[in-house]
C-alpha cells in the first residue's frame, strides 16, 4: 500500500474563522512539518495576499537550501495570473481547483459541464507551458454526477495533470461511499494518482480518507488539528495514527506530532479539547478503577498504541470512579505505606468526595484523616511553577490569556489585578521542559515580560 501525507495548515488551515498566520510563522510552521515527515505541503494560494505571497517565497528559499525537503505546493484558481505568480515563485507544483458538480457549475462559474472540461484543460495546459508539476482538485467532487467527474479526471490527466484531488467540499462521504468512488475512478482514469481532501462536516473524514486509500488514493489531506473551512478537514495526528495502527505504516515521525500540533495550537489560537485522540491532554489519560487495574497490569487492555509511540506517556486520575488498585499504585508512587484495611478506608472517603481531580496533596490529606499518621511522601519528581506575566499596554489581555493557555505544560492560566496581567501554573518533568515553557510563554504575542518562581512547597 502507497500513502502519503499533504499537510494544508498553511491553506486550509489558514481558513479557519479566526486564524491568521504571519509570515514567520508560516515559515515556522513548514519547517515542523517538513521534519515532521510530511511528503508535500500546501504552503497557500499566493494570489490571496502579499504575506501568503511571501511566506511561500521564504518557504521556497528554504527548499532550495536544502532546509525544507517536502514537495511544496501553490493552491490556484483556473485564472491565467494565479499560474503565473506560482510559477514565479518556482514552487514544486500548482494545485488548479475547479468547481465541478452541477451546483458549482451553476451558482459559482456560471458555466455549462462542457465549457468546464475547456476552462481546466486551458488551465492545466497553461501551467505545464510554465514548467510546473499540476494537480488538478475537483472542487465539490463527491457531489459530482460520477460520468462527469470521470470526464474531468481524463480531461485533466490528458492536459497534463499527473495528481487528482477528489475533493468532499461540504464533509457528506462516508467510507464506502469513498472507497467505491476511489476504485471506480482509479480503475476508469489510470495513468493518474488521486488525493482524498476530507472534510469534516459528519465526523467521518478520517474513516473517508482511509477508505479512500483502500480505494486506491495514494495521498491524503491533512491539517495539523484538524484545522480548516467550517468544521475542518482530516487532523494530521488523528490519520497518521489510524494508518499507523491500521496499515503499519509511518507516515511521519509520530513522536514528533505533539510538538507540532502544539506550535500549531499556539499560532491559530484554537485550543485543543483535552479529549482530542491522540495529541489532547486527556489521549492517554485513564480514570475508571476497572481500566486502571487493567493497565496496570498491561496498558494493551486499555490503549490502542502505547502512549510513547506519539511522544506522550500514560497517567490516571483519581476521583470516585476509582478502585483500590489505582489508589495502592498511587501511594506508592508516593512513597507512603499504607495497609490494606487503610487503603480500604482511604477508598471509601474518596469515594464520599465528589470532587473532579483529587491531587496527591487531596489524596495525602485524606490518608492522614483516615490513619491519624503525619505521612512523608517522596519529593515531587514534576518542577512547578507560577509564571507572572506582563502584557503589552495595547492588547487584549483575554486574547493573550486564551494563546497562553494552550501551551503544552501550562496547567491554569489567570487574569489577575496588581503589578502583574496574568498568572500561569506550569509544570514540567525537569529544568530543561520548564525552560522551553517559558520560551513559549514569552514568544506569544502581546507578552512583554515574565517572572517565575518555583513551588518549593505546597500544603
Ligand atoms: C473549497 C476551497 O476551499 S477552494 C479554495 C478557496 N480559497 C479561497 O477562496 C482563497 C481566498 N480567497 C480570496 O482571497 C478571494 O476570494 C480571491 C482573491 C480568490 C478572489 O477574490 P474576488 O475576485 O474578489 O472574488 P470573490 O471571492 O468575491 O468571488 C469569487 C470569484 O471567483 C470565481 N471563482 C471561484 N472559484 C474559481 C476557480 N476555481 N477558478 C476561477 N475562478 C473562480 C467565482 O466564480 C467568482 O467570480 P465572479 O467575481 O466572476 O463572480
Ligand atoms: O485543492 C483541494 O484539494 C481541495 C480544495 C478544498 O479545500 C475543498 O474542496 O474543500
Ligand atoms: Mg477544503
Amino acid at each position: 500500500m502507497k500513502v502519503g501525507i499533504l499537510d494544508s495548515t498553511l491553506r486550509e488551515g489558514e481558513q479557519t474563522p479566526g486564524v491568521v498566520f504571519t509570515v514567520d510563522q508560516r515559515v515556522e510552521i513548514a519547517r515542523a512539518l517538513s521534519s515532521l515527515g510530511v511528503a508535500m505541503i500546501e504552503a497557500g494560494h499566493p494570489a490571496v495576499s502579499p504575506d501568503i505571497y511571501e511566506g511561500i517565497k521564504r518557504i521556497m528559499k528554504l527548499k532550495r537550501e536544502g532546509e525544507i525537503t517536502s514537495e511544496i505546493l501553490a493552491h490556484s484558481r483556473a485564472v491565467k495570473r494565479d499560474i503565473e505568480v506560482a510559477a514565479e515563485l518556482e514552487v514544486d507544483r500548482v494545485a488548479i481547483f475547479f468547481g465541478v458538480s452541477d451546483i458549482h457549475l451553476k451558482a459559482k462559474h456560471h458555466v455549462s459541464r462542457e465549457d468546464a472540461l475547456n476552462i481546466i484543460a486551458e488551465h492545466i495546459s497553461y501551467a505545464k507551458s510554465h514548467g510546473l508539476k499540476v494537480r488538478f482538485t475537483a472542487e465539490d467532487g463527491s457531489r459530482t454526477d460520477l460520468d462527469y467527474l470521470v470526464k474531468v479526471a481524463t480531461t485533466a490527466r490528458d492536459a497534463g495533470a499527473d495528481r487528482i484531488s477528489i475533493a468532499d467540499t461540504v464533509g457528506i462521504l462516508y467510507p464506502s461511499k469513498t472507497r467505491e468512488l476511489f476504485s471506480y475512478l482509479t480503475r476508469e482514469v489510470p495513468g493518474v494518482e488521486f488525493d482524498i481532501h476530507a472534510h469534516n462536516d459528519l465526523g467521518m473524514a478520517v474513516a473517508n480518507a482511509l477508505a479512500a486509500v483502500e480505494g486506491g488514493a495514494t495521498i491524503i489531506h491533512a491539517t495539523v488539528n484538524g484545522l480548516g473551512e467550517r468544521v475542518g478537514i482530516v487532523p494530521l495526528q488523528v490519520v497518521a495514527a489510524a494508518i499507523k495502527y491500521h496499515f503499519g505504516i509511518d507516515v511521519v515521525k509520530l513522536d514528533q506530532l505533539p510538538k507540532v500540533a502544539s506550535l500549531v495550537e499556539k499560532y491559530s489560537g484554537i485550543a485543543m479539547p483535552p479529549n482530542y485522540p491522540v495529541t489532547g491532554d486527556y489521549a492517554f489519560v485513564h480514570k475508571a478503577g476497572i481500566h486502571v487495574a487493567g493497565i496496570l497490569n498491561d496498558p494493551r487492555t486499555y490503549e490502542f498504541m502505547p502512549p510513547e509511540t506519539f511522544g506522550r506517556s500514560r497517567d490516571y486520575v483519581i476521583d470516585k470512579y476509582t478502585g483500590k488498585h489505582a489508589v495502592r499504585d498511587r501511594f506508592e508512587r508516593l512513597g507512603v505505606k499504607l495497609t490494606d484495611q487503610e487503603l480500604e478506608q482511604v477508598l471509601a472517603k474518596i469515594k464520599s468526595t465528589n470532587s473532579r481531580f483529587l491531587r496527591d496533596v487531596d489524596l495525602l490529606e485524606i490518608a492522614e484523616e483516615v490513619t491519624g499518621k503525619v505521612l512523608k511522601p517522596r519529593p515531587p519528581e514534576r518542577i512547578e511553577a507560577i509564571v507572572s506575566i506582563k502584557c503589552d499596554s495595547n492588547v487584549y489581555t483575554t486574547a493573550v490569556t486564551r494563546r497562553l493557555s494552550v501551551i503544552q505544560g501550562v496547567k491554569e492560566v489567570m487574569e489577575i489585578s496588581g503589578d502583574y496581567d496574568i498568572l500561569a501554573k506550569v509544570e514540567a518533568k525537569d529544568s530543561v521542559e520548564l525552560n522551553t515553557i517559558i520560551e513559549n510563554i514569552r514568544s506569544v504575542k502581546g507578552v512583554s515580560s515574565t517572572l517565575t518562581s518555583l513551588v518549593l512547597k505546597k500544603m
